[in-house]
């Protein structure tokens, strides 16, 4: 269980973050979503303590984050961040083991164990014969996959991803957001991606402006009321087999500068015969 309350957080004086609460519970995946800019990033590296918020808490299972030792911390919260990673010289099994050492002292060497669940997680990600690669002659979205085998083989309770679908194929988007369901773990996750956010997250936190603009089911976040103004975009809900998905639409009505192909505009207007229907957009107010 990881709970949030009331973090701030500024850079320089400068505020990122204000008065932000979250809650994850056992098992459920909780997705953090916004634009850029919003204080996600920020927010996540609050709950793994890689800042140290001007106020609020982070309690991790009924224990003050600040209060966890620096064994005790990766036992119990895996992170993917979105920083590549510093084990650049490592071959991916290495890497993927590292995963291994909050659950051995550091005179120990890996068990049979360790190699084991290291392999397993590998296997998972479709990394196997990747495992005598280099980290750093992989490409992004194997680099991607490694790092999320070696939060598989942390076997922690907590899981905290930043962005974990960038660079991705869209096969992998889905296979590695399966994946993160398949642990079971509370979990929380940057998103871009809102459909895929819509698809396997428990619950959102909206962001904007280091603020939570709303928070609560997929249903009660994904609306179009509060996604078009957040986003500045037009924002349509359909419903997939009982999933909400969106179609978005460009800022109908402040064009950037040269943009003259959008609906209305002299080469493409709304009545046009290739012009998509505008029917069911909620435009931003
Ligand atoms: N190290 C830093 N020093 C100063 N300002 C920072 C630093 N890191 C982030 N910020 C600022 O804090 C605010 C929130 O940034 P953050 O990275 O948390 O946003 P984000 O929602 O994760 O953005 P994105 O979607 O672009 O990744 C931004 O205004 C950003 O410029």
């Amino acid at each position: 269980m990881i709970e949030a309350t009331g973090l701030s957080y500024a850079y320089d004086g400068i505020p990122a973050l204000a008065d932000v609460d979250l809650e994850a519970g056992p098992g459920a995946i909780v997705g953090l979503i916004g634009p850029n800019g919003s204080g996600k990033s920020t927010l996540l590296r609050l709950l793994y303590r890689a800042l140290t918020p001007q106020s609020g808490s982070v309690i991790i299972d009924g224990v003050p984050v600040q209060a966890l030792g620096s064994r005790e911390l990766p036992r119990r919260v895996a992170v993917v961040a979105q920083e590549p990673p510093a084990e650049i010289s490592l071959t991916v099994a290495e890497l993927v083991l590292l995963g291994r050492s909050p659950h051995r002292s550091s005179l120990q060497a890996y068990t049979g164990h360790d190699h084991r669940v290291a392999a397993a997680a590998l296997h998972r990600v479709g990394m196997r014969e990747f495992a005598d690669r280099g980290v750093g002659t992989l490409s992004g979205g194997e680099k991607q996959r490694a790092l999320i085998a070696r939060a598989i083989a942390q076997e922690a309770d907590h899981l905290l991803l930043d962005e974990p679908t960038n660079h991705l194929d869209i096969h992998y988007q889905h296979e590695v957001l399966r994946l993160v369901r398949a642990m079971g773990v509370a979990t929380v996750i940057v998103l871009h991606d809102l459909n895929l956010a819509a698809r396997y997250c428990d619950a959102l936190v909206l962001l904007d402006h280091g603020r939570v603009v709303a928070s609560g089911t997929v249903r009660d976040v994904l609306r179009p009321e509060i996604l078009g103004p957040v986003y500045r975009v037009g924002v349509r809900v359909i419903d997939d087999d009982g999933c909400p998905q969106l179609i978005f639409r460009p800022d109908l009505e402040e064009p950037g500068p040269g943009a003259e192909t959008g609906p209305g505009s002299p080469l493409l207007s709304s009545d046009h015969p290739l012009s998509p229907s505008l029917e069911g957009f909620d435009g931003p107010r």
